[in-house]
């Protein structure tokens, strides 16, 4: 039920659309079935014109000119019948459209959030269980507002059926109704089921997902050590209890299928026995009752399944509404209104920074001045890597500041700061894809001129103008079908293709043999001539490359003078 007000509250003016849609194929339905009134005011023995309802409806025909013979009251119902139908095509469509719409906003407001979410909170979110969210989760969501606004439209129908009904047998309606309500809650621990199922399907599939993108991403390592059957073991195990879950769901929607069926038969039997035998009724009575008791509680059936549809469906919309509050409570802060500029220094200026109960840096200073090539280096898990997330912002310090020109970064703008920033990062992965797709990566702002300019500056225009399709060239999966330096180079230019301020670089010759380093050391050297460079390196040729050199040691820089 709460799902169900969720959805409309969430999805006010679609849902109100879609409804409306349901609904005006329902009352279709309905006022084709109405003009069966008459038919039964005949079956019951009323003479057409005396009283009730089928009087009702055969002076309505007669004021609009049509004779309430019989084969016109036919007439009336078949293509009352036809008019329901196409409007029933249309609400169709609707609904197939809102539910792509429903799963797409899902979608988008999870990615959003995730994307303007913190670092450090980015960094805990298993990556499998994200894609779940967006592929399977959404879909089931959105499916769930589907049959969320069916159960409502449908609740409605049996309302204004009901209303209808009490015209012809207040005592056939009434009676239907309560044995309505009787089988709902007869049958709803199916129901209940079922959501048990539902709720453990959304959460083993998470885990499924997440440890397989795991597993796959590592798999070249687990089979060269022969441990792939281990993982195989787990995902197998997993993809069973998924299984397990599953045939619950299925279990509990046959079972109430098949139930329904006949316990309205034996309900209608006895009725049928009861009206006919002991209470001696007439015929035709009693045809009224059964037509509307079928009526009535084949939609009351028809709710409950959908119902039941909808149970197994909200807690996917659930997960995935948690993971978008999640992340939107973990929001990247970004109060600073401040306009960046860098003319003349980055200054750490006391920082102390810790992962949790983990400190990092107790007391951090240090300053790199604009047009210069500074080096920072220090054993591994020192903080190398902190350190430039604290310089884009990525992390804030628990105390001191982050100064960009004399402004604290908590007061700049740090989207205009990060535009500012040329970042290379340790790993840099280029896609299968041509290398001016590779520098430019879809930034609508930028041209191939730019992409050629910020090869040349990261000296790489020689070695790619000679290649047989220069930037047109595609590098192969990861950049394959070129070398470490190459690779490297690719990287320094996508980096710099912004025209950014500030070149981040995180072990930038790590991989390279010495001449490919020797290269880039150089082409640094040229580059911190227009630009401020830091570079994170353990490697002697980076050092000496450097400017300015500052060692990392117990939370502290220290800077290290060479000639
Ligand atoms: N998100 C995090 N949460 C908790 N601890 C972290 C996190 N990131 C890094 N650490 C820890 O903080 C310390 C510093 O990590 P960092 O990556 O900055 O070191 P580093 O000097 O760059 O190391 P390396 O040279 O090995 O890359 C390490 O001990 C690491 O385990």
């Amino acid at each position: 039920m709460r799902t169900l007000i969720t959805y409309i509250m969430v999805f006010p003016r679609r849902s109100a659309f879609v409804l409306f849609a349901l609904l005006v194929a329902g009352v279709a339905e309905g006022l084709s079935l109405t003009a069966l009134l008459p038919l039964l005011s005949i079956a019951v023995g009323e003479s057409s014109g005396e009283s009730g309802i089928g009087k009702f409806m055969v002076d309505i025909l007669q004021k609009i000119g049509i004779e309430p013979t019989l084969d016109m009251i036919l007439i009336i119902i078949v293509a009352g019948m036809f008019t329901k139908g196409l409007i029933l095509l249309l609400a169709n469509r609707q609904v197939g459209y809102t539910v792509a719409h429903v799963a797409t906003a899902l979608r988008l407001s999870l990615i959003e959030a995730l994307l303007a979410s913190r670092w450090q909170y980015y960094l805990r979110q298993p990556v499998g269980s994200l894609a779940n969210s967006v592929a399977t989760e959404a879909y089931r969501a959105a499916n769930g507002f589907e049959h969320s606004v069916i159960v409502l439209a449908l609740a409605i129908q049996v309302l204004v059926y009901a209303v209808v009904a009490v015209f012809i047998s207040w005592e056939a309606t009434l009676a239907s109704l309560l044995i309505g309500l009787f089988l709902l809650l007869v049958l709803h621990r199916l129901v209940r089921a079922t959501r048990r199922a539902g709720a453990s399907q959304t959460q083993l599939l998470r885990y499924l997902l997440a440890y397989l993108s795991d597993v796959l991403n590592s798999v070249k390592s687990l089979k060269a050590m022969a441990r792939d059957n281990v993982a195989d073991a787990i995902l197998h195990d997993q993809t069973k209890q998924l299984e397990k879950a599953t045939r619950h769901e299925v279990m509990s929607r046959a079972a109430l299928m098949a139930l329904q069926e006949p316990i309205l038969a034996a309900i209608t039997a006895a009725g049928l026995y009861l009206a006919l035998v002991i209470w001696e009724l007439s015929l035709p009575e009693v045809m009224v009752m059964v037509f509307l008791l079928t009526r009535i509680l084949g939609l009351l059936n028809k709710t409950q399944r959908k119902y039941q549809q909808l149970a197994v469906q909200e807690s996917a919309y659930w997960a995935l509404r948690k993971a978008a509050e999640d992340a939107a409570a973990a929001a990247e802060r970004n109060s600073g209104t401040g306009e960046p500029t860098l003319d003349q220094h980055i200054v750490l200026q006391n920082v102390q920074f810790s992962y949790g109960e983990k400190s990092i840096f107790d007391n951090l200073n240090l300053e790199i001045p604009i047009r210069t090539f500074t080096a920072v280096t220090g054993p591994s898990g020192v903080g190398k890597s902190t350190l430039i997330d604290l310089l884009c912002g990525l992390a804030e310090p628990d105390s001191g500041e982050v100064l960009i020109d004399g402004k604290p970064l908590h007061d700049i703008d740090l989207r205009k700061w990060r535009h500012m920033i040329g970042y290379v990062s340790q790993d840099t992965i280029l896609l299968h894809d041509t290398i001016v797709n590779n520098i430019l990566v879809g930034e609508p702002a930028l041209t191939e001129a730019d992409a050629e300019r910020a090869l040349r500056k990261a000296g790489a225009w020689e070695f790619v103008s000679a290649l047989p399709d220069g930037m047109q060239s595609v590098v192969g999966e990861r950049g394959g079908m070129l070398s470490g330096g190459q690779r490297q180079r690719i990287a320094i230019a996508r980096a710099l293709a912004h025209d950014p301020a500030f070149l981040i670089m995180d072990e930038p010759t790590s991989a390279l043999d010495p001449e490919s380093e020797k290269n880039i050391c150089e082409t640094l050297q040229q580059l911190s001539s227009q630009l401020t460079i830091i570079a994170v390196s353990h490697q002697p040729a980076v050092i000496n490359a450097a400017d300015r050199v500052f060692i990392l040691s117990h939370g502290e820089a220290k800077t290290l003078s060479h000639g």
